[in-house]
């Protein structure tokens, strides 16, 4: 695991976009071989996309041959709702890049077969071998896209029940109502994540401070499922200052000085 310890939300979102540019332009994506990006909602990457939109304006990257997975949709809510997933990833990046809209793959929280639509998102994966780099964020509670606590590390897509903290913690898109929150969702299972060939985990806020010791401190552990990322060959965790108040000093020490040359590059 490389731990990247960055001094604000801001950097955090400068150093993942940086990556994820760098990541593309490395693979020379065509459309026989585009690159596979997987990604997440939530307030904590919005600055990465902001900075995405400014790369791509700036002329540094083509989304043109990048194909798209979302994490995770709310079950029945309203594919046009200005909170659905589908809303968000339009609004705030797709709208804004040259992605062609064939390549953007989301689930769709409105189907009557949710195994069935879970299923078809899987093989659509599979189709293109695998998703080469996998952004994500983590809940309060450690959980990956919406993989809660008590998910097997086995996962695969499929239909979750949210915990009432993550309804809580969601509410703030909702009027601050609770009961406005949907109780379900669609999400890529903590497997599915796993068989990406990279992941990178953004964590900002000292609200994420347990998740982050969890999944850089703590045993592997269905609890938690950040930790799952013990078990990856490649991943990668952006954080900031704040979420790093449970780690020990010595472990935030260590990574600093592992990531001295990265970060003074920022
Ligand atoms: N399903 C999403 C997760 O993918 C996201 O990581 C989490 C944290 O969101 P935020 O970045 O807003 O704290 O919220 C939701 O539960």
């Amino acid at each position: 695991m490389r731990l990247i310890p960055l001094n604000n939300a801001r950097e955090v979102g400068l150093w993942s976009a940086r990556y994820i540019v760098d990541r593309i332009n490395k693979f020379k994506p065509t459309a026989d071989r585009p690159f596979v990006l997987g990604l997440p909602t939530g307030g904590t990457p919005l600055a990465t996309y902001k900075r995405l939109i400014e790369l791509y304006n700036a002329g540094e990257v083509s989304f043109k041959h990048v194909v798209t997975f979302n994490m995770d949709e709310y079950v029945g809510l309203p594919s046009d709702h200005p909170e659905s997933y589908r809303s968000f990833m339009y609004n705030n990046f797709f709208n804004h890049i040259d992605i062609q809209e064939e390549n953007i793959n989301l689930l769709n929280g409105n189907t009557d077969d949710h195994a069935a639509e879970c299923k078809r998102y899987e093989e659509k994966i599979k189709s293109y071998g695998k998703i080469h780099l996998f952004m994500g964020g983590v809940g309060n509670d450690g959980h990956i896209a919406f993989n809660e606590p008590a998910s097997s590390l086995a996962s695969r897509t499929r239909i979750k029940t949210l915990t009432e903290d993550t309804r809580i913690a969601n509410s703030r898109f909702f009027d601050g109502d609770m009961t406005q929150v949907p109780k379900y969702a669609l999400t890529i299972g903590v497997g599915t994540l796993l068989d990406a060939e990279e992941i990178m985990i953004l964590v900002t806020g000292h609200n994420k401070a347990l998740a982050l010791e969890a999944a850089v401190e703590g045993c592997v552990n269905h609890l938690w499922t950040v930790s799952a990322l013990q078990l990856h060959p490649k991943s990668l965790i952006v954080c900031d200052e704040p979420a790093t108040q449970e780690l020990k000093v010595k472990t935030v020490r260590y990574f600093q000085e592992l990531e001295a040359e990265n970060i003074k590059h920022l």
